[in-house]
C-alpha cells in the first residue's frame, strides 16, 4: 500500500511535465527524486520487513522492522529498529528484562513466516543456562551458518547487546571500537551509520556521513548493506579516492608507502612549499629591451617576507609578493624613463604595463610560481635537491625518488593522496581562469578536471535512467534531457555527491573501518574533514598489516583528541567457528603475548587440516586439492604470500575452472578467489586455504598479524598447504 501511494505521488509529479518556471521545474524534479528514492527504499526492505516482536508486561506487543509504518490514523504498526522503543529488542536480558516478557525473532521468506524463536524473560521459568543465552540464539546461529554470497548482509534481526551499545552510542566525540576478527565491527559500523542518520537526521543529512574502507573490493562487499537498512545518503570511499580529480591507481612497495605515511611528511611538504618561495642569491635582471630592471636581494627578501606575513596560503600570498615587486619595478622604470617623481595614478599604470610584460611575468613565475598540489609533489619526487631541502635524505630520499612524469601526467598511489591533501591546504586554490591565463603546464590538472566533469555527467545520467526506469517513464522522458534539467541547479545532488566533489567538505560524522591500517598522514586528512571530531573508528590493532599502520589507538588519536576519546570492545566472534579460532589464537600469541582472541559462538566439528605440497614447478598438484575444497554454491579463498601472488594466481586460475586472482568485483562473485592477505582483509568466505604460511610469517615485520588475518576469514572450513616444515604455531591443524 505504501509503495502504491509513493508510486502514485511520483506519477503525479512526473505527469506535470516539463513546463512552468525554472523554480517550478526544479521543485518538481526534486520531489520526483525524493519519491523515487523512497520507492527504491521500500523495495529494498521488502525482504524480512518485520523480524521481531516484543511482548511487554504492561502494554500491547510491539512489532519491530526495517522501517517504521503507521496506519492512516497514525497508529504504529511497525517500529523502526532504530527507534528508542525498539532498544529492548536488542538489549533486554533475563537479568535486566526492561519490561519485556518475551522477545520473538521471526524468520521470514518473502512475506511468509518460516520460523519463530523465543527468548522468555519470565524469570521464574528460566534455568541458569537459559539466563546466559545469546539474544535470539537460534535465529543468530541459523544466520551465521548460512552460505556466504560475496556481499555482506544486514543483521538488524540479530544484533547482540554489546553490538547494540556501539550502534546507539552518542553521536558526539570519537568512539573507538576495538574487536578481534569476526566480532562484527564492520557490520556494526554500518548499522551505526543507519542509526545515526535516523536519530540525527537534520544534522547528518546536511553534512553527510563518510565511511572509509580499506579498498574498493571491500566497499563493494559492504555497499548493499546500507540501502537495505534504509539509508542512501552515505559516502563510501577509500583514502585513495578522497582527493577529487585524482585516481590513486598505482601500486608501490610497502617501504615507500611507509615513508609517505609518516607524520614527518607534514614538515617535508611545508618545506617543499617554502622551497618555491626562496629568493635567488644574486640580483635578478629583467631585460625589457628599452631598459633593464634589476631586482636586488633586499627587494626580493622584503616582498617575500610580506607575502609570508600575510599568512595566506602560497597561491593567495602570491598577490602580496607580486604587488610589492611590481611597485619596486614601477619606481625603477619611472627613473629609467627619466620621468622623476610620478603621480600615484601614473605609477599604477606603469605597474599594470609591467604586469603584462612577458619578461616580468616569467620572472614572477620563477620567483613565486602558482602551484597545484600535483605539481608540487611531482616536482619534489623528481628532484633529489628539492627532497634534500625539504628534509628527506639518504635511503628515504632514494625510496621516494622517481623520474618526473612525461607528458605532465603522474601516477598517484594511495599514500600520495594524503600528501596531495596536505599540499592543497598549504597552497590554497588557484582560480581556474588564472591557471589557464598563466599558461601553466597544467595539462594534468586540466585533464583531471575534465575527467571529474565526465564522471559527474555519467553519474547524473545513470541516476536519471534509474529514476525513469523505476517510474516506468523511460519511454516518455529522455534520460539525457532529464539529467540536463537537473544539472543547472544541482538540486538533485545528494549530500554524499556534493561532499565527494568537494575536497574541503566537513562531514557530520566519519566512520573508519579497518582503521588500524591508516597512516599518520591519512589521519591528518580525515581529521581535516571532521572539524567537529564526531567519529567512529573501527579496527583491530592485532590485524595491522600496513607498515605505516597503527600499533595503538592512543598513538593514533592523542595528537587530535588526547584523553577525549572513548573505547568499546567487542568480544564475541560470529564468523569463525571454535575449531578454527583455536588455531588462530595460537598465532595471535606471536603477534602479542597479552592479546586475547575473541570467543567464538559456534562449533562446526570440522577440524582445520594441513597438507604438505611440493611447492615447486608448475604447481600442478594444487588444482585437485583446491577443487576438492570448493563449496557447492559457496565461496572459497586461497590466500597466498604477496610475493608469490602473480605466480600462484596464474597457476591456480589455469587449473581451477571459475577461479579468479586478485582484487575486483570478480573476486566477490567467483567460487574460488586467489588473494593476498591485504586483499582478503575484512572479507569472509565459507572455506579458506592458506598457502605457504611460513612465507606469510616471514614476509613482513607484521607477518604474524597477517597470518592471523588469513586464518580468520573462514566461516566453515580451513586448510593449510606447506612445502617446508609446518610452522610450530599451526600444530593444531590435522595433517592429511
Ligand atoms: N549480531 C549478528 N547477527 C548475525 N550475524 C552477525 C552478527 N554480528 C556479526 N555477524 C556476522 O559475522 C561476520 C563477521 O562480521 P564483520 O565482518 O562485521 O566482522 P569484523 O569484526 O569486521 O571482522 P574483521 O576484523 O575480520 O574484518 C559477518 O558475516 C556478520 O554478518
Amino acid at each position: 500500500m505504501l509503495r502504491a501511494r509513493t508510486r502514485a505521488q511520483l506519477d503525479d509529479v512526473l505527469a506535470q511535465g516539463g513546463g512552468g518556471t525554472h523554480q517550478n521545474r526544479s521543485e518538481r524534479d526534486s520531489f520526483a527524486g525524493m519519491y523515487a528514492e523512497r520507492l527504491a527504499r521500500l523495495w529494498a526492505v521488502e525482504n524480512g520487513l518485520c523480524f521481531g516482536r516484543l511482548d511487554l508486561a504492561e502494554e500491547k506487543p510491539l512489532y519491530i522492522g526495517r522501517l517504521g509504518i503507521s496506519d492512516d490514523d497514525q497508529r504504529r504498526l511497525l517500529i523502526d529498529w532504530r527507534a528508542p522503543v525498539a532498544q529492548p529488542f536488542y538489549r533486554a536480558t533475563p537479568a535486566a528484562p526492561m519490561g519485556v516478557t518475551r522477545r520473538r525473532h521471526l524468520q521470514t521468506r518473502g512475506r511468509r513466516v518460516i520460523g519463530v524463536d523465543d527468548d522468555l524473560f519470565d524469570l521464574d521459568r528460566l534455568s541458569d543456562e537459559d539466563r546466559a543465552t545469546l539474544n535470539g540464539e537460534a535465529a543468530l546461529l541459523a544466520s551465521l551458518g548460512e552460505k556466504r554470497t560475496g556481499r555482506m548482509r544486514d543483521i538488524v534481526a540479530t544484533i547482540q547487546a554489546e553490538q547494540d551499545r556501539v550502534i546507539r552510542s552518542d553521536l558526539n566525540g570519537v568512539l573507538v571500537v576495538q574487536g578481534g576478527p569476526g566480532t562484527g565491527k564492520t557490520v556494526v559500523a554500518l548499522h551505526r551509520a543507519a542509526y545515526l542518520l535516523y536519530t540525527h537526521r537534520e544534522r547528518l543529512a546536511r553534512r553527510g556521513v563518510l565511511i572509509i574502507g580499506p579498498n574498493l573490493t571491500f566497499l563493494r562487499y559492504i555497499e548493499q548493506v546500507l540501502p537495505s537498512l534504509g539509508e542512501t545518503d552515505v559516502l563510501l570511499s577509500t583514502v585513495g579516492e578522497l582527493y577529487p580529480g585524482v585516481t590513486a591507481s598505482a601500486a608501490e612497495p610497502d617501504a615507500v608507502a611507509a615513508v609517505k605515511g609518516d607524520a614527518r611528511m607534514t614538515q617535508v611538504i611545508a618545506r617543499a612549499v617554502q622551497d618555491h618561495q626562496r629568493v635567488p642569491r644574486r640580483p635578478l635582471d629583467i631585460d625589457l629591451g628599452r631598459y633593464t630592471l634589476r631586482l636586488d636581494q633586499r627587494t626580493l627578501e622584503a616582498a617575500r617576507s610580506r607575502a609570508i606575513r600575510s599568512r595566506r596560503p602560497h597561491n593567495q600570498a602570491r598577490s602580496v609578493f607580486v604587488r610589492h615587486i611590481l611597485n619596486a619595478l614601477a619606481k625603477q622604470a619611472a627613473k629609467a624613463l627619466g620621468r622623476g617623481m610620478l603621480e600615484e595614478s601614473d605609477l599604477a599604470d606603469l605597474r599594470e604595463d609591467l604586469r603584462t610584460e612577458p619578461a616580468v611575468k616569467s620572472a614572477l613565475n620563477r620567483l613565486w610560481p602558482y602551484l597545484t598540489p600535483q605539481r608540487l609533489l611531482s616536482g619534489l619526487y623528481g628532484s633529489r635537491e628539492r627532497m634534500e631541502y625539504a628534509g628527506l635524505a639518504g635511503p628515504e630520499r632514494e625510496l621516494l625518488f622517481r623520474a618526473p612524469p612525461r607528458g605532465g601526467r603522474d601516477h598517484w598511489t594511495e599514500a600520495d593522496v594524503p600528501l596531495l591533501d596536505e599540499a592543497a591546504e598549504l597552497l590554497g586554490d588557484i582560480d581556474p581562469q588564472v591557471l589557464r591565463a598563466a599558461a601553466l603546464h597544467a595539462e594534468e590538472e586540466l585533464a583531471a578536471a575534465r575527467r571529474a566533469e565526465e564522471a559527474a555527467r555519467d553519474a547524473e545520467l545513470t541516476y536519471a535512467r534509474e529514476v525513469l526506469e523505476l517510474t516506468g517513464m523511460s519511454d516518455i522522458l529522455d534520460a539525457e534531457r532529464f539529467a540536463a534539467r537537473h544539472r543547472d541547479d544541482d538540486v538533485h545532488l545528494t549530500t554524499a555527491e556534493r561532499a565527494a566533489a568537494d575536497r574541503a567538505w566537513a562531514y557530520g560524522h566519519i566512520i573508519v573501518d579497518e582503521a588500524q591500517e591508516l597512516s599518520a598522514m591519512a589521519w591528518r586528512m580525515l581529521m581535516r574533514r571532521s572539524p567537529n571530531r564526531s567519529m567512529t573508528i573501527v579496527g583491530d590493532i592485532a590485524q595491522t598489516g600496513a607498515a605505516a599502520g597503527a600499533s595503538s589507538w592512543k598513538q593514533v588519536l592523542d595528537p587530535y583528541v588526547a584523553g577525549r576519546w572513548r573505547e568499546e570492545t567487542l568480544t564475541v566472534n560470529y564468523r569463525t567457528p571454535v575449531e578454527l579460532m583455536a588455531v588462530a589464537a595460537d598465532v595471535l600469541t606471536l603477534v602479542g603475548p597479552s592479546l586475547r582472541a575473541p570467543e567464538s559462538v559456534r562449533e562446526t566439528g570440522a577440524r582445520p587440516w594441513s597438507r604438505r605440497i611440493d611447492g615447486r614447478g608448475d604447481h600442478a598438484e594444487l588444482g585437485p586439492i583446491i577443487t576438492g575444497e570448493i563449496v557447492e554454491g559457496g565461496r572459497l579463498a586461497v590466500i597466498v604470500p604477496a610475493g608469490r601472488a602473480a605466480e600462484l594466481g596464474a597457476a591456480i586460475t589455469a587449473a581451477v575452472p571459475g577461479a579468479v586472482a586478485g582484487q575486483g568485483a570478480d573476486a566477490l562473485e567467483a567460487p574460488v578467489a586467489v588473494l593476498t592477505v591485504a586483499q582478503a582483509k575484512g572479507l569472509e568466505f565459507d572455506a579458506v586455504i592458506v598457502v605457504e604460511p611460513a612465507e606469510i610469517l616471514a614476509e613482513s615485520r607484521r607477518g604474524a598479524g597477517d597470518l592471523y588475518v588469513a586464518l580468520t576469514r573462514a566461516t566453515q572450513r580451513l586448510g593449510v598447504l606447506h612445502s617446508g616444515d609446518l610452522p610450530a604455531v599451526l600444530s593444531r591443524c590435522a595433517p592429511l
